[in-house]
C-alpha cells in the first residue's frame, strides 16, 4: 500500500475516516496515550503505526486533523516538521487559525460519520494547489464537493456534518409513534432501515417535493400524517436547526 495518511486525534470522526480509507491507505494516528492509539487500532481491526505526540514528525505526510476545534492550539507546537498537507474536519475552524500548524498546504473539509461505510458527504475548501488531491483523498469515503469560500462550508457543516444526528432524531421519532401505536420495537426498527435505506435512493433522482406528492394521495394516510408534520412545524424546525448549528459553526 504506498499511500499513506496520518491522523491527529483518535476519537470518532477519526475512526470513521480511517474505516473508510484503511483499505486504500496505511494509517498512522499520532494520539495522547499508548493505550488510546492500541484502542483506536483494535476498533478498526487494521494494523496502524501508533505516535505519541511527543514523537510526532509531521513532515512530508498527508495530516489529516480530528481533533475538538478547542484543541487546535494545544497541539500545534508539540509537531514537529512541516506537513505535506493540512485536512482539518475541525467545524467552524479557519484556513487562517489552521496555520498554526506548518504545513506546505492547507484544506478544510467536512465529512459525516457515514465515512466509516464509505458514504460520507464531504465538502471541502482550501488550497486549489492540492484540490485534485484532497477531492481524491475524500471521494474514497464517499461523495465529494469542493465549495468557494469557508462561509459555504460552515453552512455544509450544519447540513451534511451535523445531518446524521438530525436524521436520527426523525428515525428515532418514528419508530417511538410506530411504538405507540402498537408495532413491536423491533419490526418497527427493520421499516425505519428499510424506509431510510430506500429513501436515501429515491432522493437521489427525484426532487423532494415531487417526492411527497407521489406518496401522498387525496384524503389519504399521508396527507393525515403530514398535515401533523407541518402542525408540529417540522419545517421550521430543521431550518432552525440549520441556523443555530451555522452560527455554532462561526464561534467555535
Ligand atoms: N463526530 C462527527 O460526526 C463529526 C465531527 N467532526 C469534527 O471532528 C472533530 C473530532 O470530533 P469527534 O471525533 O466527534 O470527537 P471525539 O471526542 O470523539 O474525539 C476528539 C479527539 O480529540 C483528541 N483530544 C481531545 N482532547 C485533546 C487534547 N487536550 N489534546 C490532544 N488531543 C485531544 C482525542 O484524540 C479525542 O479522541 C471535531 O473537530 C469535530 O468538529 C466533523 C464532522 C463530523
Ligand atoms: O457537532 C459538531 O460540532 C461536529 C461538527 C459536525 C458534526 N459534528
Amino acid at each position: 500500500m504506498s499511500r499513506s495518511v496520518t491522523f491527529i486525534g483518535n476519537g470518532k470522526m477519526a475512526l470513521a475516516l480511517a474505516k473508510g480509507l484503511s483499505t486504500t491507505h496505511s494509517i498512522e494516528v499520532i494520539g495522547r496515550t499508548t493505550e488510546a492509539v492500541e484502542r483506536f487500532e483494535a476498533s478498526l481491526g487494521v494494523a496502524i503505526t501508533k505516535t505519541l505526540y511527543q514523537n510526532a514528525d509531521i513532515n512530508n505526510k498527508n495530516i489529516i486533523i480530528c481533533v475538538k476545534p478547542a484543541n487546535l492550539s494545544e497541539i500545534a507546537p508539540l509537531l514537529k516538521g512541516k506537513a505535506e498537507a493540512l485536512y482539518s474536519v475541525l467545524a467552524g475552524t479557519t484556513l487562517e487559525s489552521l496555520k498554526s500548524v506548518d504545513a506546505h498546504h492547507y484544506c478544510r473539509a467536512m465529512p459525516n460519520l457515514a465515512a466509516e461505510t464509505g458514504a460520507s458527504m464531504t465538502s471541502l475548501v482550501g488550497d486549489t494547489a492540492i484540490k485534485t488531491f484532497a477531492l481524491e483523498l475524500f471521494g474514497t469515503i464517499g461523495s465529494v464537493l469542493w465549495l468557494s469560500n469557508e462561509k459555504e462550508l460552515d453552512i455544509a457543516t450544519a447540513l451534511a456534518g451535523s445531518g446524521p444526528a438530525y436524521l436520527a432524531l426523525i428515525a428515532e421519532a418514528l419508530c417511538d409513534g410506530a411504538v405507540r401505536e402498537g408495532l413491536k420495537r423491533d419490526d418497527a426498527m427493520t421499516l425505519m432501515r428499510g424506509l431510510f435505506d430506500g429513501f436515501g435512493r429515491l432522493i437521489q433522482t427525484t426532487h423532494p417535493a415531487l417526492l411527497k406528492d407521489n406518496v401522498m394521495s387525496p384524503g389519504g394516510t399521508t396527507a393525515a400524517g403530514y398535515g401533523a408534520l407541518e402542525k408540529g412545524k417540522v419545517r421550521e424546525g430543521c431550518m432552525e436547526a440549520i441556523r443555530c448549528a451555522h452560527e455554532r459553526a462561526k464561534k467555535l
